[in-house]
């Protein structure tokens, strides 16, 4: 199928390689012209396993391009997928500017074209909107019904940033919310090759299940971290609890998110946590399990937070080193990573920081990553992979958020006699009786 991707993000870039790689012809569309220039380039706009590799195959095959040329990719191909960023808005609500806009222009673009076009949207989006707003701009702009040679469909993506590829060949179900049947019978090709339950619905719900997945995985690590800080403060061992709990599926859904460790972050379950509440909101829905999650989220860090100044009320020096910047391993994403915020609290406190994150390297960061740790921390790349031998000589406080085994080898070496706050049960740390160790809910 010949076919066009809007937004070459996370989500358009990764769809974008494996779609070709799938066998489809794709052409990827971008306003960040370093991104379009990158793709050309057979190199991937983010930074995580498989995808360099991928895209560099795929563009060297002449089966993934980009350009800025948005009418074009939409007149040449007969499928756009919008992935599109929905950021937060002031009031806490999802921003759709992007997505209207991008559909708008195809439909104008299908208008002069006359031709057929179906839109499947993989941006995140409130439960009703596709059918409730974002058809209505489509007819509009297209002069034409839905269903006349016109398609909608609402189709989530459930990837996860650093296993992104994987996901992407190995995903949970493919849901199709489709106001037509035909729509979700050209959607279904697009998966032709991909071993996953194809499931068809209404876009209300398909809508619905992507969100909700969300909120449930910010509310099962908000639970694991509070039965870790409860089970801590008794002594007993949250890591083991939860180990022996997640063991039930009959009763449990899944064992996914529910380790003890530190907060959770990223551009996903904050931002669509914010969704649902201000749905809420507009709805006056009464939400209180789902409005104390965010609450709990910053709870957790001011635990962290508090172990640390408990060292420093000891008599500790303000000075620390930081292992992990990116929201989590594997990924360069620093969006509302729980690290940054650690990091901005500390400095705040006047800390002298050192932080250490392979994975970070400020040559390649972009849009809005970039635009994220230059407003939390406009200094960042003066305290960012500074030596590592010299960072663990000189600093009495080592803060483990997520390190390569290669760093945990070395701070292993050097750890003897230093206070190690782990948020991420390191054994070869937990087990060791030289060092002042404290996890984070064990
Ligand atoms: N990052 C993730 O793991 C996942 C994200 N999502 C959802 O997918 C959507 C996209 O997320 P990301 O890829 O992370 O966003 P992103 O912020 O990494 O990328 C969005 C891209 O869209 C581009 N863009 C904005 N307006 C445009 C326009 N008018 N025309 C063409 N390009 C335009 C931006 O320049 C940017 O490159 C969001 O709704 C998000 O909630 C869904 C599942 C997973
Ligand atoms: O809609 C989205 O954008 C995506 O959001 C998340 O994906 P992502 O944010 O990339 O990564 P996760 O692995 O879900 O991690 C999110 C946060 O939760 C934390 N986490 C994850 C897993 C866990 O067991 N515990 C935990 O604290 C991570 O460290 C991270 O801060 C969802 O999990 C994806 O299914 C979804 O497609």
């Amino acid at each position: 199928m010949k076919l066009s991707i809007f937004g070459l993000g996370y989500v358009g870039a990764v769809s974008g390689a494996c779609l070709a790689d799938l066998g489809h012809q794709v052409t990827g569309v971008d306003l960040n012209p370093e991104k379009v220039a990158r793709i050309n380039a057979g190199e991937a706009p983010i930074y995580e396993a498989l995808i360099g590799e991928l895209t560099e195959r795929v563009v060297s095959q002449g089966r993934f391009s980009a350009t800025a040329d948005q009418n074009a990719a939409v007149r040449d191909t007969e499928l756009s997928i919008i992935s599109v960023g929905t950021p937060t808005a002031a009031d806490g609500s999802p921003m759709m500017d992007a997505v209207e806009a991008v559909t708008r222009m195809i439909g104008e673009t299908v208008r002069e074209s006359g031709k057929a076009h179906t839109v499947v949207v993989r941006s995140t989006v409130t439960p009703g909107y596709c059918a409730g707003t974002l058809a209505p701009v489509l007819e509009a702009a297209a002069g034409r019904r839905i269903g006349d040679g016109l398609h909608l469909v609402f189709n989530p993506e459930f990837l996860r940033e650093g296993s992104s590829v994987r996901d992407f060949r190995e995903p949970p179900f493919t849901i199709l919310g489709s106001m037509t049947d035909e729509g979700a019978d050209i959607a279904a090709r697009l998966y032709d090759g991909i071993d996953a339950p194809l499931i068809r619905t209404d876009p209300g719900v398909a809508e619905s299940i992507k969100i909700l997945s969300n909120a449930f995985h910010a509310l099962k690590i908000s639970f694991a971290n509070e039965a870790g800080r409860l089970l801590k403060s008794s002594g007993i061992d949250a890591t083991e609890a939860m180990r022996i709990f997640v063991q039930d599926t009959v009763l449990n859904a899944s064992g996914a998110y529910l380790r003890p460790g530190f907060a959770f972050g990223g551009s996903c379950l904050p931002k669509d946590i914010r969704a649902i509440l201000s749905m809420a909101s507009a709805s006056r829905t009464d939400l209180p399990v789902l409005s104390a999650v965010m609450g709990s989220n910053r709870a957790h860090i001011d635990t962290v937070l508090g172990m640390i100044m408990a060292r420093i009320a000891e008599g500790k020096p303000r000075k620390a080193a930081l292992f992990g910047l990116s929201f989590k391993p594997g990924t360069d994403d620093l969006r509302e990573s729980p690290y940054v915020a650690l990091a901005e609290k500390l400095i705040g406190k006047g800390f002298d920081l050192s932080i250490i994150d392979p994975w970070v390297k400020t040559s390649r960061l972009l849009g809005k990553n970039k635009a994220f740790i230059e407003q939390e921390i406009p200094h960042f790349e003066a305290l960012l992979n500074r030596d590592l031998e010299t960072t663990l000589a000189q600093n009495d406080i080592l803060i483990i958020g997520h390190a390569s085994a290669e760093h945990l080898a070395l701070i292993g070496e050097h750890a003897a006699g230093k206070t190690v706050v782990d948020l991420a049960n390191i054994a070869a740390l937990r087990e060791r009786g030289d060092i002042d160790y404290e996890g984070v809910c064990w």
